[in-house]
């Protein structure tokens, strides 16, 4: 699926009172890419997913799949096509793991929910290359923060989207998982886009880098030509050295803080 998402602009409350967030983003997603978002703190990063996601409205702007709409369809044609992983993850939901995933088929579900739409085998299957099988029978909030992140990976999958939304999908996981969530989302034949901070894993998976700030779309294009030293100490305020790794990776390794946030 290709994004195409043109002038998207929100803010924070109304009337007189609102705050400006968005001022008016442009991104483009190629289709089967990982796309990574980073940026400071602050800058609108989970703004720019919820809304191309639909949980929240901007303010103009617009936001095309495939040359589709994705802003005038219902909540249940937008989630067969796009899936989001949140950065925070619901605690109270008093589910056990596989029943969270079946949730990701729910915008499959025929009238009546029959089994063979339910999509048994996609869940179990998710399940399994998600490393979170052996959880199934456990219940929801008995799960650690990186099984909680694995298995609501597992719960988009399921939901079989052509456009994969993950907002810090690394939280919480140990090293070995953070690589193997992003080598597996890179070799995912959907177009992701992923909100990460660390530059390295950043520099590692992602094709394309979008830098947001305050804002604002500063830089976006091929990883290799967006992740430059004088951009990161701007952006970031922080002093870093990109090398080329192993095969066309990229390493990025920080130096210090130009500037004390
Ligand atoms: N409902 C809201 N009301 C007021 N301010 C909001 C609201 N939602 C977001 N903001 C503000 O908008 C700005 C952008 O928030 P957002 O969560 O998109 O940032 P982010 O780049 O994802 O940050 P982080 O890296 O810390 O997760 C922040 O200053 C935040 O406080």
């Amino acid at each position: 699926m290709r994004l195409r998402v043109r002038d998207l602009a929100w803010s924070a409350g109304r009337g007189a009172h609102a705050v400006p967030i968005l001022h008016g983003v442009d991104l483009d997603v190629a289709g089967g890419l990982l796309t990574g978002i980073v940026g400071p703190n602050g800058c609108g990063k989970t703004t720019l997913l919820h809304l191309v996601a639909g949980l929240r409205r901007p303010t103009r702007g617009t936001v095309e799949a495939d040359g589709e709409d994705l802003l005038a369809l219902t909540a249940r044609e937008r989630a067969r096509r796009v899936a989001l992983v949140e950065q925070h993850p619901q605690t109270g939901l008093d589910l056990t793991a596989r029943q969270v995933v079946e949730l990701g088929r729910i915008p499959h579900l025929g009238r009546w929910g029959r089994r063979r739409e339910r999509g048994g085998d996609v869940v179990e299957e998710v399940m399994a290359t998600s490393g979170v099988a052996h959880l199934a029978d456990r219940a929801w909030g008995t799960l650690s923060g990186g099984e909680r992140q694995r298995v609501q990976l597992a719960r988009a999958l399921a939901q079989q989207p052509r456009l994969l939304l993950l907002d810090e999908p690394t939280n919480h996981l140990d090293l070995a998982h953070q690589i193997g969530l992003l080598t597996r989302v890179a070799d995912l034949p959907v177009s992701t886009v992923a909100v990460l901070h660390d530059l390295d894993l950043a520099a590692a998976f992602c094709d394309h880098l979008v830098v947001v700030h305050a804002g604002r779309v500063v830089a976006a294009g091929p990883t290799a030509e967006v992740l430059r030293p004088d951009l990161v100490a701007e952006v970031f305020g922080v002093d870093v050295r990109v090398e080329a790794a192993s095969g066309d990776r990229l390493r990025v390794q920080w130096r210090g803080l130009t500037e004390v946030p």
